[in-house]
């Protein structure tokens, strides 16, 4: 079975959407040029619903010690993502500070990115595969780009793995079929307007894939 991460959350009702058809991780974006940034002390009230229904992911990119610290005191996440320049050594630092699992986003454009998972996969709980945004895109990720899932046929790795980039509703069983992804991530692909969510897109995205 395919399991799903709904990331950038930011509201009850597109939270209670995702947990009631599923999703087995939910997403909250710490970043500030995101339309879907969300401050930790906001977070934690809006994702105590989903403890204990579906892993709790927290997004970073490049995030200080404070910030990591006020995420692990506040929302007390089950995962870090990181999606920004991090090494493995700030990725240990990041576990320390927070007390979660590590998720590595590696940037995907052709194969040849595809063998930065070996410098990770000792280090991490899960890698993530998300297109290489497109030059001077402001976001490193959630921008509903996606790359070949073609490309990872054949390929194994030591630690379960996201597909992210481009997905929805209407692809999401496809991609899943082609990539032989274990986990999917999704988060401009169901929703009506950027950083808006989409209770029933979200709904169509699980119900394909369940
Ligand atoms: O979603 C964001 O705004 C974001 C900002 C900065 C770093 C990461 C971000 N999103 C991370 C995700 O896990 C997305 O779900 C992933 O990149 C796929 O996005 P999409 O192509 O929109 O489904």
């Amino acid at each position: 079975m395919t399991r799903v991460k709904i990331c950038g959350l930011t509201t009850a009702d597109t939270l209670d959407a995702a947990l009631d058809h599923g999703a087995a991780f939910v997403g909250a974006v710490f970043f500030g040029k995101s339309p879907r940034d969300i401050s930790p002390e906001d977070a934690r009230p809006l994702f105590e619903r989903a403890r204990g229904r579906a892993k709790i992911v927290a997004v970073t990119v490049d995030a200080d010690d404070d910030l990591l610290s006020r995420i692990g005191a506040h929302l007390r996440p089950d995962y870090i993502q990181l999606h920004g320049r991090e090494t493995v050594q700030r990725a240990h630092q990041a576990r320390t500070l927070t007390g979660a699992g590590i998720i590595r986003v590696l940037p995907v454009r052709d194969a040849g990115d595809l063998d930065a998972a070996a410098d990770w996969e000792d280090h991490v709980d899960h890698l993530m595969f998300d297109a290489r945004p497109p030059e001077g895109s402001d976001l490193p990720g959630g921008v509903g780009a996606s790359f070949d899932w073609a490309m990872m046929q054949g390929r194994s790795f030591r630690r379960d793995w996201f597909l992210a980039g481009g997905l929805n509703p209407d692809n999401a069983t496809q991609a899943a079929a082609i990539s032989g992804a274990p986990l999917l991530d999704v988060s401009s692909g169901v929703e009506s307007a950027p950083g808006v969510k989409d209770a029933a897109r979200i709904a169509a995205f699980l119900k394909a894939v369940a």
